[in-house]
């Protein structure tokens, strides 16, 4: 698995008069982890989206190692490209074991029956996720945090070169959200991610795309867009960033209204 160049070229998207993201560009270099972060309504699911193929851009394009990822067929994207969405229906009466497994479905021909490699890559992507204990389980049964983790083994089993994600943290317990993060990081892979959570998007991500109203308002690496004035711009909170003196990497510290420094 080597990894894919993903580039996102002034891309507008619109839903009837409304604009989710206008003039979006970015990039992310093979093997980068790229962090999406923003207000709620900001665009990130939506330009997620537009990378996943299930929003056709209204301008503008996607490539994926330069070929434009709408002019690929859908098989052979699944082979390039996973994707974890955010809210995935629960509507799967499958094993987990089971779900894990369709991640494996664009390597295989129809009909194509599990080879022991599949099975090796299942219980591996598991592993990954600390969800060997569930593979028995009904998926539909699982807590949200539990489904969210099986889903993300889902998208490790399809060994991608490219993983775009959608808050993949949501639901995780602090262990689990550090755990997930720390096997993105590791892949061998191009990840971009939409994170909430700005110290783990700080401590994760090579580099940065913040977004607001559908407009990139600022990129670089974390330590260059997290700026006190930033996060008074975007999100509107009073804020203080200081070098982690054991991670090395920024650490904002949200400060109430009345330590707003002026
Ligand atoms: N189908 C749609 N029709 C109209 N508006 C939409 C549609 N889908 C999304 N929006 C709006 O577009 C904007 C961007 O939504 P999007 O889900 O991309 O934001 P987000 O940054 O992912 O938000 P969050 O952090 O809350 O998940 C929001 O204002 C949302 O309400």
């Amino acid at each position: 698995m080597s990894a894919t160049e993903l580039h996102v070229e002034d891309v507008t998207l619109t839903a009837g008069a409304h604009h989710l993201v206008r003039d979006v560009s970015l990039n992310v270099r093979p093997g980068e982890v790229v962090g999406l972060v923003g207000p709620n309504g900001s665009g990130k699911s939506s330009l997620l989206r537009a990378v996943y193929r299930v929003l056709r851009p209204d301008a503008g394009c996607v490539r994926v190692d330069g070929t434009d990822a709408w002019s690929l067929p859908v098989r052979r994207l699944a082979r390039t490209l996973a994707a974890v969405v955010q809210d995935a229906g629960a509507d799967f009466d499958l094993t987990v074991r089971e779900v894990v497994a369709m991640g494996r479905t664009p390597h295989k021909r129809l009909l194509d029956g599990d080879s022991a490699e599949d099975n090796r890559l299942v219980e591996s992507a598991l592993e990954a996720v600390d969800s060997v204990g569930l593979a028995d389980r009904t998926f539909d049964r699982l807590s949200g945090g539990e489904r969210q983790r099986v889903l993300i083994a889902r998208a490790l089993a399809q060994q991608p070169s490219l993983l775009a994600l959608d808050e993949p943290t949501n639901h995780l317990d602090v262990r689990h959200q550090l755990e997930v993060l720390g096997v993105l990081r590791r892949l061998p892979a191009t990840v971009l991610v939409a994170l909430h959570d700005l110290n783990l998007a700080a401590y994760y991500c090579d580099r940065l795309y913040v977004l607001r109203d559908g407009e990139v308002a600022a990129s670089g690496t974390p330590a260059d867009v997290l700026t006190p004035r930033l996060l008074d711009e975007v999100y509107g909170v009073a804020a203080e960033v200081a070098v982690h003196p054991r991670t090395g990497a920024p650490q904002v510290t949200f400060l109430p209204e009345k330590a707003r420094l002026a």
